[in-house]
């Protein structure tokens, strides 16, 4: 088995024989993507204590944090910096809605 193209890389890369098996080994993938998304969403949630303000929680400042971290982490994986950075995007504007979602809840507890 091939290993990760990376250092750091989280998952063995299989050599695959045939379409099926491949799309197999791609399910899988988007599985942990969708497992890893929903734990950053828990994060975001929690991090709806920490804010005092609607305003509060779109922190522009640390949303750029967010984007060169990842366009870097893309890079050093040969990976398309913009694309990532533009998935992120997306999902931050979702995540974003969540936490306002989760703060306003917060005071009916
Ligand atoms: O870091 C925060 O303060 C968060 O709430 C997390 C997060 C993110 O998705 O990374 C979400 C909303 C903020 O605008 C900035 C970043």
């Amino acid at each position: 088995m091939q290993k990760a193209r990376s250092k750091g890389g989280i998952m063995e890369i299989k050599s695959c024989d045939t379409l099926e098996e491949l799309r197999k080994e791609i399910d899988k993938v988007d599985e942990k993507i969708v497992e890893l998304i929903a734990v950053r969403n828990d994060y975001i949630k929690q991090a709806a204590k920490f804010k005092h303000t609607v305003d509060e929680i779109k922190a522009d400042e640390r949303i750029e944090d967010v984007l060169n971290h990842v366009r870097h982490k893309a890079l050093s994986l040969g990976v398309s910096p913009n694309m990532v950075a533009d998935l992120y995007k997306e999902m931050i504007d979702a995540m974003v809605e969540t936490e306002i979602a989760e703060f306003r809840n917060k005071g009916s507890f």
